[in-house]
């Protein structure tokens, strides 16, 4: 190890200050992934640099990734996250877990629900929610859209999850689980951030007590709002995911660690999706020229008459490109979920060792000039001119790839296909929100001056009657959905 050390250098990347490292090299007015993008211009696909006392190594094209995450499988492991792993989530969350025997246990339960048979039963009940959806943004014109992006995602996750369903806004604003990815942002506070960036700091009381004290709160809200809920699922007639996985007895887990797994499938299927759709519902006013070219081509392949079902997406190709343009543009994860490497190796002669975080750069490799023209315009032709374009990136890589990219593609195609059958979107009197909100690891666009109305009452007819004319019982597609997977 200390001749490798010796021979191959760190990748290259701009000089660190002692202690702090290149963090004043970060502007404020521009996004992380921004500045990160630039330094990869100048130094390479595979760059350097150093947060605090954290070395990052950055990924940032197509060959790069293939060659270090998707043939390199010892860099599928992840970095230690003292905060957001050790403190918040107590080791318990298997998306932050290093490979161990213990992380493949889950991951194989987690295989056998999450893939292509599943993504399948589950668009049934993504389409069943999706027309709720177009309802209650009738019922409830008031909202804000994400407020109704998210009790859609909210819908689909208790459904998939629990086998129930939450219902309404308004009912979904009650139920306490609709903060739940909010208060575990909120949780993710400070005093975690600094001892990830200074693990030193773990060793001096205060801060490693403030940072418990926030994570108990969370955890011990996470016992509260999830003890019940399981047990009725598992109680239950009815199939659902929790159930199946309890039958499976996820690699001899603790309780605690059943629910935090539910956890991880909750955000996995709901805060994922409902910020990628916000996105593409943000790009769709922002670009409405295109997104009335998906609207007309749903008039002619659907028409007025009839809602879009799952068989129609197979024919709507400016959908798809639209949808793939918007991730390829704004990703919601810029960075994906870090990697680290369980052990160290090299690529183009540079060093990669166990302790650094490595970043696949998303938004930098979605824009990479072999493959992308004019890589800062939203040209969804772009995908229907070429294609075998690569990506976009979006559900990250090697062993470590998200198991429902899947299902999370069938839910933005069907609720956007859905939402410019049924709705159009406008800012409110014509006030435009700036381009980009800047977050730090998150991209997330603006969506609180869109407004929606629908298209005419044809439309409106046929939303109400399809609804209340539709079983909202999920039991028999559930059911069907757990014998299609051997349960
Ligand atoms: C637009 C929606 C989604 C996005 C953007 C997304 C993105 C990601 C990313 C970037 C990762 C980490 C990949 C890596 O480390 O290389 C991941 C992991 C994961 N995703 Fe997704 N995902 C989405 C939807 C879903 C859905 C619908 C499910 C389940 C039905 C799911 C389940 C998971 C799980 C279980 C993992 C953890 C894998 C591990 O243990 O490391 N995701 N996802």
């Amino acid at each position: 190890e200390k001749q490798l050390q010796q021979r191959s250098p760190l990748p290259p990347g701009p000089t660190p200050l002692p202690i702090i490292g290149n963090i004043l090299q970060f502007k404020r007015k521009q996004a992380v992934w921004e500045t990160i993008s630039q330094w990869s211009d100048q130094y390479g696909p595979i760059m350097s640099f150093k947060v605090a006392s954290r070395t990052i190594i950055v990924l940032s094209t197509n060959q790069a990734i293939r060659d270090v995450l998707e043939k390199t499988p010892v860099n599928s492991s992840r970095p230690r996250f003292i905060g957001v792993n050790e403190n918040l989530t107590r080791s318990m969350m298997p998306i932050f877990l290093p490979i161990s025997d213990k992380w493949k246990a889950i991951h194989r339960v987690q295989l056998s629900l999450v893939n292509s048979r599943s993504a399948k039963g589950i668009a049934e009940i993504q389409l069943l929610t999706a027309k709720q959806h177009l309802f209650n943004m009738l019922e409830n014109a008031n909202y804000d859209i994400a407020d109704h992006i998210n009790r859609f995602t909210s819908n689909v996750v208790s459904t998939v999850l629990f086998g129930t369903n939450i219902g309404s806004v308004s009912q979904a604003k009650s139920n306490g689980k609709f903060g739940l990815a909010d208060q575990f942002i909120a949780s993710i506070c400070v005093e975690h951030a600094l001892v990830d960036l200074f693990p030193i700091l773990e060793h001096i009381p205060g801060v490693a007590r403030l940072g418990a004290s926030k994570g108990n709160a969370w955890f011990e809200s996470i016992r509260q709002q999830y003890t019940e809920d399981i047990q009725r699922a598992i109680n239950s007639p009815t199939w659902s995911m929790i159930k199946a996985a309890h039958q499976q007895k996820i690699g001899g887990m603790s309780e605690d660690a059943f629910r935090m797994w539910n956890v991880e499938m909750e955000f996995a299927l709901g805060m994922t999706s409902s910020m990628m759709i916000a996105n593409l519902v943000a790009m769709a006013v922002s670009h409405s020229h295109e997104f009335r070219q998906v609207q007309s081509e749903i008039d002619r392949v659907v028409g007025p008459e009839r809602l879009p079902t799952a068989d129609d997406l197979a024919h709507l190709p400016r959908l798809h490109a639209f949808v793939k343009e918007g991730i390829r543009v704004a990703p919601i994860v810029p960075f994906s979920v870090p990697h680290a490497a369980v052990e160290e190796n090299e690529y183009m002669g540079y060093r990669i060792p166990v302790d650094a975080i490595i970043l696949p750069n998303q938004w930098h490799i979605n824009r990479e000039p072999k493959y992308f023209e004019d890589p800062a315009e939203f040209k969804p032709q772009r995908w229907i001119d070429n294609p075998n374009l690569p990506g976009p990136a979006l559900v990250g890589y090697g062993i470590r790839i998200c198991p429902g990219r899947q299902t999370a593609n069938n839910g933005l195609l069907i609720v956007l296909a859905l939402m410019a059958w049924g709705f159009d979107l406008n800012h409110a009197g014509g006030v435009k929100e700036p381009p980009n909100v800047l977050e730090t690891l998150i991209m997330k666009l603006p969506t609180s001056s869109i407004r929606y109305s629908c298209r005419s009452s044809v439309h409106r007819d046929l939303i109400q009657k399809e609804w209340l004319a539709s079983d909202d019982d999920p039991s028999s597609i559930l059911n069907t959905l757990g014998s299609s997977l051997g349960f």
